[in-house]
């Protein structure tokens, strides 16, 4: 415990663990600074093999950093955070990627004083262009929640808001990829259905929605003024509009979106039901900072 600390741990090295670390890798961090945790073995020696990181159990990860990474299921957290607490060094910094699991369940399962950073990312951070929005606990200065946002900076772009926000946050960014992910499926299948060899409508969709996200990005303007732009009066664009609009598309997507928040609340409220049950306020002072 008295060695120099590894800067990263990242316990659960599963789809967003693999898409933090790989993100600081390129960014240039060394393997040595980072160490991960995982529940198989053979993931363990594929992460180990393909990044040259070490790959620990959760207690000796946990004991070994200066900033430790949950990103576990919210499902699972609670038993891990119940693991890792008492090997934290003191003045560590716990930061966690579960969807609504509030800061202060985080809190009731750590070493009293433990600060704790709520994050929620994306997965476009796979290719450094990742939204990530963090907020902090109660035991957590400024200065540490933006050492997070520099480090998860490495993958993209980082907002911090109040924690009030995260629910509707996990909506729109969390999941949001998967919603745009849907709409090219769809196109795709459409294309073939008028057609199309699936090669080519896979092609024109994919670059379709990368063209128009770097053009709402690059020129900033308002999304209804770049549909308005390929809106011809009496063309094809105003044709399909009216058949996405017969179908309550923007009716959808206020349906999905507070579908996702309230699931994000309710694995919120899961994860806090199960504090109670083991009783947790917070675990006795082992973490004040050194
Ligand atoms: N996938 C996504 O797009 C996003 C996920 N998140 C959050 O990130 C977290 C992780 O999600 P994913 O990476 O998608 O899930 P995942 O299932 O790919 O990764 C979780 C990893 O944790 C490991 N694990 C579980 N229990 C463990 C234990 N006791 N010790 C060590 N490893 C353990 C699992 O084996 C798995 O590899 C979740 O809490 C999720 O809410 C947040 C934003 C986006
Ligand atoms: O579906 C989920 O629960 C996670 C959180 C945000 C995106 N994926």
């Amino acid at each position: 415990m008295s060695q120099r600390p590894v800067r990263l741990a990242i316990i659960g090295a599963g789809v967003m663990g693999e898409t933090v670390f790989s993100g600081l890798l390129r960014a240039g961090w060394d393997a040595a600074d980072i160490v991960a945790t995982v529940r198989r073995p053979e993931r363990g020696d594929e992460l180990a093999q393909r990044y040259g990181i070490r790959v620990l159990g959760n207690t000796e990860a946990a004991a070994a950093a200066a900033t430790v990474l949950v990103a576990v299921k919210p499902q699972d957290i609670t038993a891990v955070l119940d693991q890792i607490g008492p090997a934290l060094r003191p003045g560590a910094l716990v930061a966690s990627l579960a969807a609504g699991v509030a800061t202060d369940v985080i809190e009731a399962h750590l070493p009293s004083g433990t600060p704790v950073v709520r994050v929620m990312p994306n997965t476009p951070a796979q290719v450094d262009e990742g939204m990530a929005t963090l907020s902090g606990g109660k035991h957590t200065e400024s200065d540490q929640v933006e050492q997070v946002a520099k480090l998860l900076s490495a993958t993209g772009e980082v907002v911090i808001v109040p924690e009030k926000y995260q629910d509707a946050v996990t909506a729109i960014s969390g999941t949001g990829p998967a919603y745009l992910f849907l709409v090219v499926e769809a196109m795709i299948e459409a294309g073939v259905h008028l057609g199309l060899p699936r090669h080519t409508a896979t092609e024109l969709a994919v670059q379709t929605m990368y063209g128009s996200a770097k053009l709402l990005k690059e020129t900033g303007d308002h999304p209804t003024v770049l549909r308005e732009r390929v809106t011809s009066p009496g063309g094809t664009t105003a044709a399909a509009i009216r058949v996405l609009e017969d179908h309550k598309v923007r009716a959808a997507f206020l349906g999905a979106m507070e579908a996702a928040r309230d699931r994000s609340r309710a694995l919120a409220e899961a994860a806090r039901d199960e504090a109670g049950q083991n009783g947790a306020d917070e675990a006795p002072g082992r973490n004040a900072p050194a």
